[in-house]
């Protein structure tokens, strides 16, 4: 069994911070644990908007506390996000993000698994061979 809690992930270099600053990501599970999916608690900052295209994965994405909205972009959808709230993104769906009026808590599960260093490219898709966080 592997047991860890937030604070010690944080430590051990498993906090992602988005490189235009609008989330921060906690990957407490990974590829490398072998599980078929990884599981991250993910904070989007109150206010922000990022596009998000998920073309080689799929993510549930679950809310923990705050709010914010996602918006589909094959049909101009907006959910609203509150503590209680799952979005499922089972068909790759291209999408706006948004913080609302506080950051925005939320666990998120990946199928296939992160390997750990994953960043959105200009598409907001995630690489499938980006490297492990320990590489
Ligand atoms: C909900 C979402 O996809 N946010 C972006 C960050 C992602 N959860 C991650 O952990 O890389």
């Amino acid at each position: 069994m592997i047991v860890r809690t937030l604070e010690d992930a944080r430590k051990s270099g498993r906090a992602v911070t988005a490189e235009n600053g609008n989330w921060e990501s906690v990957r407490l599970s990974l590829a490398d644990d072998g599980m078929g999916f990884s599981f991250h608690i993910t904070t989007i900052y109150a206010g922000t908007e990022t596009h998000i295209h998920y073309q080689n994965h799929f993510e549930t994405v679950y809310c923990i506390s705050g709010n914010g909205e996602v918006e589909t972009l094959a049909d101009g959808k907006i959910y609203p996000i509150r503590p209680g709230t799952v979005y499922i993104l089972n068909n790759n769906d291209d999408h706006l993000l948004r913080g609302g009026s506080e950051d925005m808590v939320l666990a998120c599960a990946f199928n296939p698994p992160l390997n750990g260093r994953e960043q959105h490219d200009e598409n907001g898709v995630y690489a499938l061979d980006e490297p492990a966080l320990t590489d």
